[in-house]
């Protein structure tokens, strides 16, 4: 394997009484595209947001490129940048899609409009989506405001190559999607990940079955807030682990303990 670009080591997370996250060590390498899978409400959106810099651990260390991060995101200065697609596209209604891809630029960047519409337009062809920038989000499907929020994750600054993002984080990128707007969602994350100059490593939390055989190499199984299993796609299928076999055939019975 090549070099860890992201290092969790003993991360633990609470939310009142609630231990989300339970002593998590949790390794992301260069190039790689690692799933995190795991039952509902179990810490993987939760890891997700830590890795981010967006939640601060209760215990724990974040090492991005062998950098300790200390603090939030905006107190840190992690080595290189880590982008967020949220679970909901999270788009504001009242912008449309050139304004809303390219607003962290118009709000804190001083380059002039006509450049950042520019490499918004350069960032909606990436990502499938010419000609679109006038548009509002409420009259795109959701499987085109999925790929509008890749677009603003893909964002950077040409004035500070830094920020542009190495490692994207997905949570849950094909939720609520048709099977046929996944297969889409899904080959564009490959795509990214194989475009020259474009973060070729990412962690994706995902429940669905063709989007972690599609987009996953490596996977590491959450439960209980603690990694209980790693393996490859194909590991997943053979191992006799019982929380692997219960997961992936849906069944009630067994180890997982059913909520709701
Ligand atoms: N900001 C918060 N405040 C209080 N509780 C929270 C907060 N964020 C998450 N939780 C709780 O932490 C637990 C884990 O949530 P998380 O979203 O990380 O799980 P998940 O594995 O991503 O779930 P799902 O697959 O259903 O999205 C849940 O019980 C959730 O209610």
């Amino acid at each position: 394997m090549t070099e860890p670009l992201i290092e969790l080591k003993g991360v633990s997370k609470s939310f009142g009484n609630n231990k989300v996250l339970d002593n998590v060590d949790l390794t992301i390498y260069r190039g790689e595209a690692l799933g995190i899978i795991g039952p509902s409400g179990t810490g993987k959106s939760t890891i997700l947001r830590v890795i981010a810099g967006l939640t601060n651990p209760d215990e724990g260390e974040i090492y991005v490129q062998g950098v300790r991060r200390e603090g939030l995101i905006e107190d840190s200065a992690d080595p290189i940048g880590i982008g967020m697609v949220f679970q909901q596209a999270a788009l504001f209604d009242s912008l449309n899609v050139d304004e809303n891809v390219g607003f962290l630029l118009y709000q804190n960047s001083k380059l002039p409009r006509s450049q950042i519409q520019e490499l918004v337009k350069e960032k909606l062809d990436m990502v499938g989506l010419p000609g679109i920038s006038h548009l509002y989000p409420s009259e795109l499907s959701g499987g085109m405001r999925k790929r509008v929020s890749f677009a603003r994750a893909i964002m950077s600054n040409p004035e500070n190559p830094k920020e542009g993002p190495e490692v994207l984080l997905y949570d849950e990128p094909t939720a609520g999607l048709d099977p046929i707007a996944s297969t889409v969602i899904e080959d564009l994350i490959r795509d990214l990940q194989s475009m020259h100059g474009v973060c070729s490593t990412y962690a994706i939390v995902t429940h669905q079955d063709s989007t972690i055989r599609r987009t996953a190499d490596r996977l590491v199984f959450l439960y209980q807030g603690r990694v209980q299993w790693q393996g490859t796609v194909n590991d997943m299928d053979s191992t006799d682990h019982p929380l692997i076999r219960q997961f992936v055939s849906g069944s009630v019975q067994g180890p997982i303990q059913v909520v709701g």
